[in-house]
């Protein structure tokens, strides 16, 4: 099992670079720096996490191809992967549509903008031109081939995440959620002629990990909120959850009673929506996720009540498997 933790750029950069230089001293292989336009600049963070740190894998996880010409993001992407001495990864996904609302930007065919973008990325990052004449003169990846990852989570971007990309990355913490996933991905990888295990499949989780179990669940329970609030229907029916719960925690973040919808998320929402407790529960929920085929357990927000505690405590965890 490969372990990564994810990062919001919304707090101090230099707090970060402290966390994620934590992350790696522990074990962790992979840091992901999350991409919201309206959070600090995911490769102005990861330029910097680049020089804290000197052998945890980095890229943003995940990026979109709306927000930014293909050609802007591969030269983003080798500049972090020259900084960094080639250790970057490429985590890329369709974006959300509330962002896409708020900056004005139409969010059309999301497979096939992907499946153009990550072409014209791969590329630009082997140092050839475009069918349009782009061209990265003045820098140039480290790596001869930067590892792609996508963000994914519906049948069909899944499919094409196993057809074309190195990884996938997908926002869920529960085993039920990868043995509906995963099949997708392996019919997706045979197209591309390749079998699931060349792709490496990340439960991107929310995590929340303390010695008191409870801090620890109190900390993910706002999370697992605008998770429900977000899932989708066949999701929520995977998970024996009743609509009108996830309907109800809705309205009343919609009304701003984030005391409210937190009171509404029980233990069957917690268990499908997050890996959360003390180190002990984690082993055998992350045990789980890997019989079911996951390869990669990503650390996701909340992490914890004490971030800095949380990621030791996760490391002792990774010295376990
Ligand atoms: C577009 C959407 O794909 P999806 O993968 O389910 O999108 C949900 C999330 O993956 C997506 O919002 C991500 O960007 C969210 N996301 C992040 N989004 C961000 O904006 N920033 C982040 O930092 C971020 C991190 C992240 C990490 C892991 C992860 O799994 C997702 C993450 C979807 O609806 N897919 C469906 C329908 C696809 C579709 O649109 N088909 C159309 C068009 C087909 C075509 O394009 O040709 C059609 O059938 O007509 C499907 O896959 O079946």
């Amino acid at each position: 099992m490969k372990f990564g933790i994810e990062f919001l750029p919304n707090e101090p950069v230099n707090k970060i670079v402290k966390l994620v230089k934590l992350a790696e001293d522990v074990g962790f292989e992979y840091a992901w720096v999350t991409d919201h336009y309206d959070n600090k600049n995911v490769y102005v963070t990861l330029g910097l996490v680049a020089e804290g740190t000197e052998t945890i894998k980095i890229g943003p996880g995940v990026t979109n191809p709306y927000v930014r010409n293909p050609a802007i993001t591969a030269s983003a992407i080798a500049t972090i992967d020259e900084l960094s001495n080639g250790r970057v990864t490429l985590g890329i996904g369709p974006g959300d549509k509330a962002s896409f609302d708020a900056l004005g930007i139409e969010w059309t065919k999301p497979v096939s903008t992907l499946k153009e973008s990550i072409a014209t990325m791969e590329t630009l990052l082997s140092k050839e031109k475009t069918e349009s004449g782009a061209f990265l003169k003045g820098v140039k990846a480290v790596q001869e081939k930067v590892p792609i990852y996508m963000g994914a989570q519906g049948p069909m971007m899944l499919k094409t995440a196993g057809e074309i990309s190195e990884g996938v990355l997908i926002n869920a913490s529960n085993p039920k959620d990868f043995e509906a996933a995963i099949p997708l991905i392996k019919e997706g990888a045979e197209a591309g002629g390749k079998s699931i295990k060349d792709v490496d499949v990340a439960a991107y989780t929310c995590c929340s990990i303390d010695d008191d179990a409870g801090k620890a669940v109190g900390a993910a329970k706002i999370v697992v909120a605008f998770i429900a609030r977000g899932s989708p229907a066949p999701v929520l029916k995977r998970h024996g959850i009743d609509d009108a719960v996830a309907g109800k925690i809705a309205e009343l973040l919609g009304k701003g009673d984030f005391g409210g919808a937190i009171g509404a998320v029980d233990n069957k929402l917690m268990d499908a929506f997050s890996v959360c407790g003390a180190p002990d529960d984690f082993i055998p929920k992350i045990e789980a996720l890997g019989e079911m085929g996951v390869t990669q357990f990503v650390a996701g927000s909340p992490i914890g009540p004490d971030k800095e505690k949380s990621i030791k405590l996760l490391g002792d965890v990774i010295s376990t498997f």
